[in-house]
């Protein structure tokens, strides 16, 4: 059972209150002869909205799977909501899992199921004894909650647009209530508007409902515009977490290429323009976006 800092065991409905709801210690994955993570060492507190970014390939997703005890670690120690995941059954019910919602990559939606039926899946498995009326209910809920229109209940995932199946992954994540959300690359593949209007309602979910987020992405409009703090996975190890403007700061190649390099400033840029617009009652900002919005000389 998740338990408390104290080691006291949280009753079913009882929030964690601990300030640190994932810790990862001296975590090693290895497959064969490649080395994925050595020693890696990553705590998220409660409440924050984290981003974890690191190359292609640096182990981000391996990372997730370990925290939600998909993958087995080669050694190390996770403790979700205080309670050791290692070495623990997948399938049996150790009082965890209901706390923690996951958007895998792409959505993963059973295809067969519509998108309703999806929702249902974990309230079935964690709650079986709730009445069919009842849990419908609540995947409807959890439907429009996601942004998605009522209708989108009935329909299978092959009838939605790529933004609409990552929406109906966030209905299922959300299905039981979680305190805990991962997001795995949750704005891939979306235009800017349909990423920035995902940004904004991960936000939103994350202040209304008081969640915890793990979210591994690419997209640095994200890491700008919601993450409390920003991982930095390279080496095998989390090499820094901290806020971007203080990550930026850091003399490491990979970060100083990543965050300020050309799409960095781009998205830096994106990020000034709207903390002014949100101020353009006062002279100086209306003045400072008309400046930063005229393309450069010589490109129209
Ligand atoms: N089940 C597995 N068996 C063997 N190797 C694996 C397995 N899962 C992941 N790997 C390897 O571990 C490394 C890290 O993979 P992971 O998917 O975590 O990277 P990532 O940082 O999420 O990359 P990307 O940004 O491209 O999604 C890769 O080299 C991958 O091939």
């Amino acid at each position: 059972m998740a338990q408390d800092e104290t080691g006291r065991e949280l009753g079913r409905h009882e929030r964690y209150r601990g300030d640190y709801p994932i810790v990862v210690e001296g975590l090693t994955n290895a497959f064969g002869p490649q080395v994925v993570h050595e020693n890696l060492d990553l705590k998220v507190r409660r409440g924050e909205i984290l981003g974890v970014v690191g190359g292609s390939g640096t182990g981000k997703s391996v990372l997730m799977r370990s925290i939600i005890g998909l993958q087995r670690p080669t050694a190390g120690d996770i403790r979700v909501f205080g309670k050791s995941i290692i070495d623990t059954d997948p399938n049996v019910n150790i009082g965890i899992r209901n706390r923690w919602g996951v958007l895998f990559q792409g959505g993963a939606l059973f295809s067969t199921l519509t998108v309703g039926e999806n929702v249902e899946v974990p309230l079935k498995q964690f709650y079986p004894d709730i009445e069919p009326d009842l849990r419908h209910e609540i995947a409807r809920y959890k439907v429009v909650l996601s942004g998605l229109a009522e209708e989108a209940v009935a329909k299978f995932p092959s009838e939605l647009s790529g933004g609409m199946k990552k929406r109906a992954g966030l209905a299922r994540a959300l299905a039981l209530d979680p305190e805990l959300l991962f997001l795995d690359e949750p704005t891939a593949g979306l235009d800017p508007v349909g990423a920035a209007a995902f940004d904004r309602l991960t936000l939103e979910l994350k202040e209304t409902l008081g969640l915890t987020v793990f979210l591994i992405t690419h997209d640095l409009d994200t890491l700008h515009e919601i993450c409390d703090r920003v991982a930095v996975l390279a080496d095998k190890q989390v090499i820094a977490v901290d806020t971007v403007p203080n990550l930026m700061e850091l003399d490491h190649p990979w970060i100083q290429q990543y965050f300020n390099g050309p799409r960095g400033r781009a998205a830096l840029t994106a990020q000034a323009l709207d903390e002014l617009r949100r101020h353009m009652d006062k002279p100086v900002a209306a003045h400072a976006v008309k400046a930063l919005d005229k393309p450069p000389a010589g490109k129209a």
